[in-house]
């Protein structure tokens, strides 16, 4: 079992539109809704690669219960578990302008509803029972933090899952990503500009290897169309590439590539293996128009053909 913490769920909205032109009116070609936010996305490819997974986070207001909603509608949901807290604000949503011509995707995402502290402390209470039950394998925490939760919310929530020897991943950006190193997570999945934004070193392997001295056990880094990188616990490393650049959309790719991470782990894959599946698992979403979908047949056809090779510095 897999737990995934969204503590800024999102109604994720994809408009598709020929070409997205400033200051200019657009004809949407059509438009799709999803249960969003980095771990609900994280949580929908795990159940659909066949793991459980146990979902908590805020939800609250109408976009709130459409997330929930549509969870419980989610073709796997009898391996999805809603622990979403209930709160006063409203769910955020996330909108993705993806444009046919170039397949280029433009993002506006809403800051979240405000929670307080009385919120927050529920939330803790939730997460303790989740990790209490005993039956976790990993613990992904993903995504921007709402107003009204502490900074430092990340850096408690891995304090907790060590302290119950549950494996935990942290994939967040700017500060909330800084003071959750602190807590030593072991592993983070930064795309390339958290990853500079962190570290300030712009070369990957550079930043990865200083991530590390910063707290982080391990870190898998994504780099668009160049695949990943991993610098992994005794700082050996992998680099594993998609066999071509895809053209897409490519929201929610990283949610896949740390779906894949995590399920490999669960199943007691090695590096290069967990590696291999994260990239297809991400390719194979960018090939799928929606946000937080792959593509389950290009991911089977582009796992044998993902390049995995040692990395030495
Ligand atoms: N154009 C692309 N072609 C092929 N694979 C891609 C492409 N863009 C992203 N990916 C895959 O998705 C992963 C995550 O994308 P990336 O943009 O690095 O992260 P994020 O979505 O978190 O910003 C990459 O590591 C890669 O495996
Ligand atoms: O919590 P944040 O950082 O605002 O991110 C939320 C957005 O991230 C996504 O999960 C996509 O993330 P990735 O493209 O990094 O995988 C969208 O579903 C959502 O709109």
């Amino acid at each position: 079992m897999i737990i995934t913490v969204t503590l800024n769920a999102a109604l994720d909205l994809t408009y598709r539109v020929p070409a997205l032109r400033p200051r200019a009116a657009h004809r949407v070609l059509d438009v799709v809704e999803r249960a969003g936010g980095k771990g609900l996305n994280v949580a929908r490819v795990l159940a659909a690669l066949g793991h459980r997974v146990a979902v908590t986070g805020f939800a609250g207001g109408p976009a709130g219960g459409e997330v929930r909603r549509r969870l419980a509608a989610d073709p796997n949901a009898a391996r999805l578990a809603d622990a979403l807290v209930p709160i006063a604000g409203h769910t955020r949503r996330t909108v993705g302008i993806v444009e046919s011509r170039s397949g280029g995707a433009t993002l506006l995402n809403e800051p979240g509803p405000t929670v307080t502290p009385a919120e927050w402390g529920a939330l803790l209470r939730v997460y303790r029972e989740l990790l209490a039950a005993g039956d976790a394998d990993a613990v992904a925490l993903c995504g921007s933090l709402p107003p009204g939760v502490p900074v430092g919310a990340y850096a408690e929530l891995i304090r907790e899952a060590r302290a119950a020897g549950v494996y935990v991943l942290l994939d967040s950006d700017g500060p909330p990503l800084r003071r959750g190193l602190a807590a030593r997570p072991d592993l983070i999945k930064p795309n390339a500009d958290e990853l500079a934004g962190l570290t300030g070193f712009a070369e990957p392997v550079g930043a990865a290897r200083d991530a590390r001295r910063r707290g982080a056990r391990a870190v898998a880094a994504s780099l668009g169309a160049e695949g990943m990188l991993v610098v992994a616990e005794d700082d050996g490393g992998w680099r594993a590439a998609p066999p071509v650049p895809l053209s897409g959309n490519p929201t929610g790719a990283g949610d896949s590539a740390v779906a894949g991470l995590l399920s490999g782990l669960a199943e007691g894959l090695p590096w290069p293996a967990r590696l291999a599946r994260a990239v297809a698992l991400s390719a194979a979403t960018v090939l799928a128009p929606a946000a937080g979908e792959y593509d389950p047949a290009a991911y089977a056809e582009l796992l044998p053909r993902v390049e995995v090779v040692p990395a030495t510095w």
